[in-house]
């Protein structure tokens, strides 16, 4: 089963603008795939839909069978254990420490933070940030709390992980290692959807991506499609 399918979405926001246009297309379980086109394009809001920081005008997204329309009130924050999300601006808590920020996930779905220790520090081993636990996230440089923010997102191990414009502000060896750390989710369960401007680091990632222009998507390239 896919673990998302887009039917025909439209979004267009109050202002009037339509954002999206009749965007379809399936995302499988263990996949990973980029999100790309212009500025303005509808990256962001294709992400928003999934994550229900927004709401389609027209058509439905599905998450597993869940049809997100149905999600409401109590149910968007079930919804969103689910659905692991990367920033760009790492989005952390300054005044508390990178444990505390990457362990928040559990503890807002109920958990001791007493209990979760165990799991944080596994996290922050796999993104190297294990002798970092004790930190604020003003102490670490750009690329160490962008791989906070992606511990945060998959302390939970999320069916799917969106991330907008994850290594915007990193030099490219920095991109290189979040992009490793994105490749091997989907051997552990988790789909990656990442939306990017950025051409040059899309091609060299050589993955499945989807190409947006003013709300359309024009195009679905498939790595097996990409010319030697
Ligand atoms: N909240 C909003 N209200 C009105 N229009 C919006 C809103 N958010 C986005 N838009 C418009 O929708 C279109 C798509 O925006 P979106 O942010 O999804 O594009 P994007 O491809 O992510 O762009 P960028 O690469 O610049 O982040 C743009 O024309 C944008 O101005």
């Amino acid at each position: 089963m896919s673990v998302l399918r887009f039917d025909n979405v439209s979004k267009r926001y109050a202002s009037g603008r339509e954002a999206l246009s009749e965007v379809s297309f399936e995302v499988g379980a263990g996949e990973m795939l980029f999100v790309t086109g212009h500025s303005g394009a509808g990256k962001s809001t294709l992400l928003k839909l999934i994550h229900l920081s927004e709401r389609p005008s027209r058509g439905a997204v599905l998450f597993g069978d869940r049809n997100l329309l149905k999600v409401r009130g109590r149910r968007v924050a079930l919804h969103r254990r689910e659905v692991g999300v990367v920033f760009q601006d790492h989005r952390l808590l300054t005044d508390r420490s990178v444990a505390d920020n990457v362990g928040l996930p559990l503890v807002l779905r109920g958990e001791r933070r007493a209990d979760t220790g165990k799991r944080v520090r596994s996290v922050l081993d796999r993104v190297g940030l294990g002798d970092r636990a004790g930190a604020l996230p003003g102490q670490l440089s750009a690329g160490e709390q962008q791989r906070v923010g992606i511990a945060r997102a998959i302390i939970a191990e999320p069916r799917l992980l969106v991330a907008d414009e994850p290594t915007g502000n990193l030099d490219p060896t920095l991109s290189a290692e979040i992009m490793a750390l994105f490749e091997s989710l989907p051997e552990r369960g988790t789909s990656v959807m990442i939306a990017s401007h950025d051409l040059a680091l899309v091609k060299r990632m050589r993955k499945r991506v989807l190409v947006l222009n003013q709300g359309r998507l024009v195009d679905d390239i498939r790595p097996e499609d990409l010319a030697e």
